[in-house]
């Protein structure tokens, strides 16, 4: 040995000291042809007749991960043509059960306690973003109180004044900001309607006090906070990676900060002058009549600003995108408000909403194509029985909900692709909405009447006792936002363009594609 190794000189050396990485990767590439082998027979060869069937996939683990997450619409739309309404892929190793359609969301959405569990599957993500026992860290009756606090301080005196400050936050936004100096130019939607947004909602809903700070820490650690919410923590929630230390000091100030809100309130140096929710939950007691802790009224506060933001800043850009597409609307909605409210265009109030019919279908039928929540997720706690088939699915699977992807069947509405607010005018759809709503069961989970929602393919908002809480608000909000911009502004696409952006699926909650830039003008006010 010792001297063929001297014959071989450094050559041997070097083959010797080469040779092991090439056998690393020959062995790592057998292992891996070895798994996507095993992998495809097992598809092939050990179908489970009761389970749905899998959507097919080569690589284990990886599944069909890159192709949900590049456009879970997309990915729904061409499995639900091979495989039906219900079927499971594998998104990052885990089973996930997609059921799809008004069945499909009344099985998953409508699930009993014992059935179905949204707060396995949120918890590691939401905990620390939101801190302890509020939402998903506390037992499920705990959290239906905390949704009746909310939706029970959203009162009509509540809703009335939030109109006022909305309004008030965009005439000084369409003043001062920076993107709109002059009469005309061109702004990138998405970021700054995220602003507007953010502004109006923590004016109404999360104070002075938090909207004040907003200009100066508040965004930095609203930044910090929103990074708990990164795709990667579905996996890695707990790692101690740089922006997950970013996340838990931001809370931990955050709740610093509400908590020394309630104090200073407690004590009587601010004095009680407008209808926040903060207001609202230093007065609530739990059924055991202990009052919310400091703490759990800033978890609250923080959970309401995640959830709003999100879904309604997405919403309020994509309602502008198409307007900017459809700059008819935009007339129509200023004559819609001239001729309810008055030609001098008088300042908008709550009961003056309800007679803006078009403005809530412009709301409406964005929701319809552009769901900020695409998919839903339940863990499942025993072996289910698919409703209407005999599938069964059992307790290591996650079911998956889409009341967004029924939004889009053309079972329920004409030329579904196509964005038409009028399309919301009496009888212009598949599905009678008023007929469906007379007929729908009604349930109280503990914060107040809600319809379950079996039988209507619009579900923007959810059913179920995880039904979404902020509707009213977010329509309120939404409404007033297109109230205070088409008195203000035309817009349309750059050189007049119809395209529509595209959507971007990268983070949990979907959003317009960044940047998407329009053109405003000012409109010449008459004297
Ligand atoms: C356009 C705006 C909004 C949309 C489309 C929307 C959509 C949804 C959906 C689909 C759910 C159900 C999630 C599930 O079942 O897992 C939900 C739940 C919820 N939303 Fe919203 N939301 C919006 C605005 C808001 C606002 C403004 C707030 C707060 C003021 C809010 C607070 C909540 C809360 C607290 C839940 C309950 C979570 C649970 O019970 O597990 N949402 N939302």
């Amino acid at each position: 040995m010792g001297l063929l190794a001297n014959l071989a000189g450094p050559l041997g050396d070097f083959a010797a000291s080469s040779s092991l990485p090439v056998l690393v990767v020959v062995g790592f590439a057998s292992f891996i042809l070895l798994a996507i082998v095993l992998n495809v027979l097992q598809q092939l060869l050990l179908k489970k007749p009761n389970e749905p069937p899998m959507v097919f996939h080569w690589l284990p683990v990886i599944g069909s991960t890159i192709t949900y997450g590049m456009d879970p619409f997309a990915f729904f739309f061409a499995n639900h043509k091979k495989y039906g309404n219900v079927f499971t892929f594998i998104l990052l190793g885990r089973k996930m059960t997609v059921c799809l359609d008004t069945t499909g969301n009344n099985f998953i959405l409508n699930g009993k306690i014992k059935d179905v569990n949204a707060e396995e599957i949120y918890s590691p993500l939401c905990t620390p973003v939101f801190g302890k026992d509020v939402v998903y860290d506390c037992p499920n009756s705990k959290l239906m109180e905390q949704k009746k606090f909310v939706k029970f301080g959203l009162t009509q005196e509540a809703l009335r004044s939030y109109v006022t400050l909305i309004t008030h936050e965009c005439e000084d936004f369409f003043k001062r900001h920076k993107t709109f100096k002059g009469q005309q130019g061109t702004f990138d939607v998405p970021k700054v309607m995220a602003e507007l947004t953010i502004y109006t909602a923590s004016r109404s809903l999360q104070g002075e006090e938090i909207r004040n700070s907003f200009d100066s820490k508040f965004a930095e650690l609203y930044h910090d906070l929103d990074m708990g919410f990164s795709p990667i923590n579905f996996m890695l929630s707990w790692a101690p990676l740089p922006h997950n230390r970013a996340r838990d000091n931001a809370r931990e100030t955050m709740i610093k900060l509400y908590s020394e809100i309630v104090r200073k309130r407690r004590s009587g140096v601010a004095k009680k002058d407008s209808h926040d929710m903060i207001w609202h939950l230093m007065d609530c007691k739990y059924k055991d009549g202990v009052p919310v802790p400091e703490h759990e009224i800033a978890g609250i506060m923080i959970a309401l600003l995640m959830a709003g933001q999100h879904s309604s800043s997405s919403t309020s850009a994509w309602i502008l995108l198409r307007l900017a597409q459809n700059p008819h609307i935009v007339e129509e909605l200023l004559a819609e408000q001239k001729s309810a409210l008055g030609h001098h265009l008088p300042p908008v109030s709550y009961e003056d909403l309800q007679k803006l019919p078009l403005h809530a279908q412009v709301v409406k039928e964005t929701l319809r194509l552009h769901a900020p929540i695409h998919s839903i997720m339940r863990k499942v706690k025993q072996p289910l029985v698919v409703d209407g088939t005999n599938y069964v699915v059992p307790p290591s699977h996650t079911l998956m909900s889409s009341p967004g992807f029924s939004a889009q069947l053309d079972n329920h509405f004409v030329n579904p692709a196509h964005w038409d607010p009028h399309r919301w005018d009496a009888g212009q759809n598949n599905y009678d909405e008023e007929r469906d709503e007379a007929d729908e069961e009604k349930i109280d989970y503990g914060w107040g009447v809600v319809s379950k929602g079996t039988k209507s393919p619009y579900l923007p908002f959810g059913a179920g006792r995880h039904r979404c809480i902020g509707e009213q608000f977010a329509y309120l909000q939404l409404q007033t936002i297109v109230v205070a911009f088409v008195r203000e502004f035309k817009i349309r696409n750059v050189g007049g363009s119809k395209d529509i952006i595209g959507t971007d699926y990268s983070s949990l909650f979907s959003r317009p594609l960044a940047p998407a830039v329009v053109e405003w003008e000012r409109r010449q006010k008459e004297l």
